[in-house]
């Protein structure tokens, strides 16, 4: 896989392009009078003290780029932030930090730092800074994704977890597996046996989208024209758009958030589309079960009943399903899709992993969650994919809640910290060659994503798609079943191939905190009669 550059040249955003005919570039005089102002400020700001945080022993922060006034390295990570944080990291080193506008950040591209942090030290680095986008606006101030590390915290993440452990995940792993079997059966059909190119992407979507929808809802929908869909998909979208760790100036220039802002207004925009379509769902449920209606398990009947115990209300309910919602749909179906957009370029790849499934499962059944162990290369190919095509380069950026220091480097309170998971995923010491999509380096790794994030020695976890430490994914186990029957259920059923004359681009992407691929069509042939037969078509 080939990367676009880095956007570190900030002078050609302000600058516009060459007359014709002159050498000279054209400068326009709003660049001229922002010049002014930040030269003025620069003066100010270099020498005020937060420049130069040092520790009470007199260690320094780590090093790192040095910013502009007011904005601090806020320009430099607009597009592909992903690219200039790796950039930065070959530049200063594993562990660096910046400022973006008001906020100090500590950028970690190193798994043993990562460990030492987040994990060792996690009583220090398990916060959130409360950002005024995501955490303000949108999930006005409730959110399991968003709260700072206390006990609103620890009350969500208790009941997120009763629906979210091994015991809990086994309890409807048959969802899981309907919901693949009709995401074939649509690839199918739809894909008229494979004579129609399919965009894959909106099955993928509901496909997710159901599976979460009868975990926190108990209902799920029946075409991907059904109006929740389309407005789950949205909302989703919407908030992966909304949310980037580092593309808000507004979350890090306080003056910003005082006045109305384009970015504040599609904010709370989304906080009453989710309060109106998820809290408006759980206000059915509650008449439901007011009226004695039987009303099918699921984490918002849970939540109704424990609303007292819990001291949970409206806005925590609705937004503590958003967060299911949200952080469950686009993430697990970002995958599927980064799969079906990539696969069709590796027959060989593909053609390996039908002669395992031939092998180990025959054309008698589609694979099943039990058979995971018994297909070490399609497991291989579910972890590469999450590498190479992680849909949180940035992941969720913890905060710090005391001072510390760490190799001689000083960390103040308050710091944002992020995990820099591209650097860590294409570092060339632990994956060799790391731009080529190579499921082998994985053969020999049968750990699930949530042992591995338990090994005691970093350097061996398989990827960081799930994060680090107290505030590590709780979703794991779910999304990695979900992720693993529907990849090996495709691989069982169709030779996926791209359609002539319509590339695939794998470098674009939409979405600045979670990233799916730009739609796409490709085609899912059947691979013999048996699919149809097993699928009940
Ligand atoms: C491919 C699938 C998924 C990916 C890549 C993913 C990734 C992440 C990441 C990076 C975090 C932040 C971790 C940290 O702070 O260190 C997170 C948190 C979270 N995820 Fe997931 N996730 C996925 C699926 C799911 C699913 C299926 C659910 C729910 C059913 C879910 C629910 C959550 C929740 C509630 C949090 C917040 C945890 C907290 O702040 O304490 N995720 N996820």
């Amino acid at each position: 896989m080939s990367r676009p550059s880095p956007s570190v040249d900030f002078f050609s955003a302000f600058v516009t392009p060459k007359s014709e005919g002159s050498s000279i570039p054209v400068v326009s005089p709003a660049v001229v009078a922002f010049l002014s102002i930040a030269l003025a400020a620069a003066y100010l700001f270099t020498t005020s003290p937060v420049r130069h945080i040092l520790a009470k022993d007199g260690s320094r922060v780590p090093p790192g780029p040095i910013g502009l006034p007011i904005l601090g390295s806020f320009p430099f990570l607009t597009s592909y932030p992903e690219l200039t944080l790796d950039y930065w990291a070959k530049k200063f080193g594993p562990l660096y930090s910046m400022w973006l506008g008001n906020q100090f950040f500590v950028v970690i591209s190193d798994p043993v730092i990562a460990k030492d942090l987040m994990v060792t030290n996690g009583a220090v680095f398990s916060s959130r800074k409360e950002m005024f986008i995501k955490s303000q606006t949108v999930f006005a101030g409730r959110g399991i994704t968003a709260t700072p590390y206390n006990d609103r915290w620890r009350k969500h993440r208790r009941v997120a977890t009763a629906y979210l452990n091994y015991r809990a995940v086994d309890t409807y792993t048959h969802v899981l597996d309907f919901e693949a079997d009709v995401l074939m059966k649509e690839l199918f059909i739809q894909g008229k046996a494979g004579a129609s190119p399919i965009n894959p992407q909106p099955h993928a979507g509901r496909c997710s989208l159901n599976n979460m929808l009868t975990i926190v809802f108990g209902i799920r929908t029946n075409s991907i024209d059904d109006e929740l869909v389309k407005t789950a998909l949205r909302l989703s979208r919407e908030f992966m758009n909304c949310t980037g760790p580092v593309s808000n100036l507004v979350d890090f220039v306080p003056f910003l958030q005082k006045i109305p802002t384009f970015m504040r207004s599609r904010g709370r925009h989304l906080h009453g589309g989710l309060i109106g379509t998820y809290g408006g769902l759980i206000k059915d449920i509650e008449t439901q079960m007011n009226r004695g209606e039987d009303v099918p398990d699921c984490l918002a009947k849970s939540m109704i009943l424990a609303r007292q115990e819990e001291g949970l209300d409206d806005t925590d309910m609705a937004i503590l399903a958003s967060a299911f919602m949200i952080g469950g749909v686009e993430t697990t179906a970002a995958i599927m899709q980064w799969f079906s957009a990539l696969i069709p370029a590796y027959p060989e790849i593909q053609a390996k992993a039908h002669a395992e499934l031939d092998r180990v499962i025959g054309r008698d059944r589609m694979p099943g969650v039990d058979d995971e162990k018994n297909l070490p290369y399609i497991h291989a190919i579910v972890k590469e994919v999450e590498r190479c095509h992680n849909p949180f380069w940035l992941g969720t950026p913890h905060f710090s809640t005391e001072d510390f220091n760490y190799n001689g480097y000083f960390i103040p309170k308050d710091t944002v910290v992020v995990l820099n998971t591209y650097t860590m995923h294409h570092d060339p010491a632990r994956h060799p060659d790391p731009t080529t999509f190579d499921p082998d380096r994985y053969i020999n790794d049968s750990t699930t994503s949530a042992e591995s994030a338990n090994l005691a020695n970093a350097n061996e976890r398989d990827h960081w798609m799930f994060g680090a430490g107290r505030r590590i994914c709780p979703g794991m186990i779910v999304a990695e079943r979900e992720i693993w029957l529907t990849i090996a259920r495709m691989l069982w059923c169709f030779r996926m191939e791209a359609i002539p004359g319509e590339p695939i681009d794998l470098k674009e992407y939409d979405g600045l905190s979670g990233r799916s691929p730009m739609p796409f069509r490709i085609k899912c042939i059947p691979r013999d009669e048996n699919v149809a037969k097993v699928l009940e078509l």
